[in-house]
């Protein structure tokens, strides 16, 4: 059931396209139920929120403050799960701490002979929103993906709002919330949600820039609140790439495919291998491992409208392909795959190596499993720290200096036509004699 394809074939190029194309952006009636959800949050804040949550999320609230979760209510979450759970979310964001502060920016300045100092000062965002989903799944695993880099920045106040639909709380999410030092929790969702965070309520603050997956409805809402605020990315549905020599487990390959088709019917999953034998193994074991999966349907489906299997020619074909798709994962199931990395142009995230498998990515293994998906890996990056910084440059001229500068810049500005400027910069030079 999932579709074989040759790269060497005459036409692979527009079945390559198609198989990548995505068209599940928000259509004009998503859009028009969106517009019409954030201008009402606009308009009557938190009345408005309160009613399209009771009306969406089945949610028996009658005022804002109602919607948010107390220190106490996250404190005990933590200490309702499983204690193996706590320790795993502890020690997943222990590590993700790690690396993030490998990511910080840091200010720099430096100083020329004429006296002048030039720079550039690095702060934090003030506060920041992150959206948790929560109508159909729950993340715990992507409170901290978002909510840590935004810490170790510097974030004064993250705000997470997540929808509880018919009031049902989760508690990994809140027991990941705590954990990752979340500030305030509100339970509201969708585009409500996005609203409240971009233009603030009598209850919710509004904040500088909103992160975090969500459906059609919270995508649509970012893109239209972007420039109110900052947003971090439109996540698509996740994909996995593999490149294989045909030396790893077919078991292995067929279950890291699974792993990211189990996100979603959308989600894509391919494989890319010159041995057709081996392709032959993979899909056998595919057949074999489906059926016990409990969400084989999901995958299923994935895999047949969105996953392939392809023979190529080698790995050199193989990593062309690789930079042409920009998957949002790339496994390099290969031997020799660590001297082949700097060929690797175009990937969110790149598992080296037969023994990594994409999901100790996801969880675990520090880097952020928030990454640029449908081709956006050509132009951008995982989020990270730099995500939740800002960047001021710092000009301070000398007398000495500013003399020097405003020769420059008198000649540019009347070359522009602007004498004010010219003016204000032979000011300085003429006090400088
Ligand atoms: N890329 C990633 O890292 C990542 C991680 C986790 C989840 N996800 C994705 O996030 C998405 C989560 O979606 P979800 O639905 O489970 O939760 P969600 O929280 O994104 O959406 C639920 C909200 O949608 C709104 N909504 C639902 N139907 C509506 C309607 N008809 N009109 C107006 N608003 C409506 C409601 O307000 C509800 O609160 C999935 O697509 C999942 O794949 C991605
Ligand atoms: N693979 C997803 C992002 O593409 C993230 C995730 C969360 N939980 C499991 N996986
Ligand atoms: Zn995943």
């Amino acid at each position: 059931m999932i579709r074989r394809m040759n790269a060497r074939a005459a036409g692979f190029d527009r079945q390559l396209g198609e198989l990548l194309d995505w068209s599940g952006m928000a259509d004009d009636r998503v859009e028009g139920i969106v517009r019409e959800i954030l201008a009402d949050v606009r308009q009557r804040g938190d009345a408005a929120v309160v009613e399209h949550t009771r009306r969406l999320d089945r949610l028996e609230v009658t005022a804002a403050g109602e919607l948010e979760l107390s220190a106490e209510r996250l404190d005990a979450a933590l200490a309702a799960i499983p204690g193996d759970v706590r320790e795993a979310l502890e020690l997943a964001a222990e590590r993700l701490r790690a690396y993030a502060e490998r990511q910080k920016g840091e200010s720099w300045s430096y100083t020329e002979a004429n006296g002048n100092v030039l720079g550039q000062q690095v702060t934090p965002l003030d506060r920041v929103g992150l959206y948790v989903p929560g109508g159909k799944a729950a993340y715990p695993s992507s409170v901290l993906m978002n909510a840590i880099p935004a810490k170790v920045a510097g974030v004064e106040q993250v705000i997470m709002v997540v929808p509880t639909p018919d009031g049902v709380q989760n508690d990994t999410v809140l027991a990941a919330a705590r954990i990752a030092g979340v500030d305030r929790v509100f339970t509201v969702g969708g585009a409500q949600a996005v609203g409240a965070l971009a233009y603030g309520t009598e209850t919710i603050p509004a904040v500088d820039k909103i992160v975090g997956p969500g459906n059609i409805f919270v995508a649509a809402a970012k893109r239209e609140v972007f420039g109110q605020v900052g947003i971090d990315m439109i996540a698509g549905p996740s994909e996995i790439l593999i490149v294989c020599d045909g030396h790893t487990d077919p078991d292995w390959i067929a279950m890291d495919l699974f792993s990211q088709a189990e996100h979603d019917e959308q989600a894509q999953s391919i494989l890319l291998a010159h041995d057709p034998d081996f392709l032959d193994t993979v899909a056998a074991s595919i057949e074999r491992l489906l059926p016990d999966q409990p969400r084989a349907e999901i995958i299923a489906k994935a895999l047949e409208t969105r996953g392939a299997l392809i023979e190529v020619a080698d790995i050199d074909h193989a990593i062309e392909l690789v930079n042409r798709v920009a998957p949002e994962h790339l496994e390099l199931s290969f031997e020799g795959a660590e001297a082949r990395l700097g060929e690797i142009r175009n990937a969110g995230a790149i598992f080296v190596g037969r023994y990594t498998a994409e999901a100790l990515g996801d969880y675990c293994a520090g880097p952020n499993h928030v990454l640029p998906t449908s081709g956006t890996a050509r132009f951008s990056s995982p989020l990270g720290v730099y995500d939740f910084q800002k960047r001021s440059s710092i000009i301070h001229c000398s007398p000495a200096g500013a003399a020097e500068l405003g020769r420059i810049a008198d000649r540019l500005a009347r070359a522009e036509g602007l004498e004010a400027h010219a003016q204000s910069a032979r000011y300085r030079v003429e006090a400088e004699g």
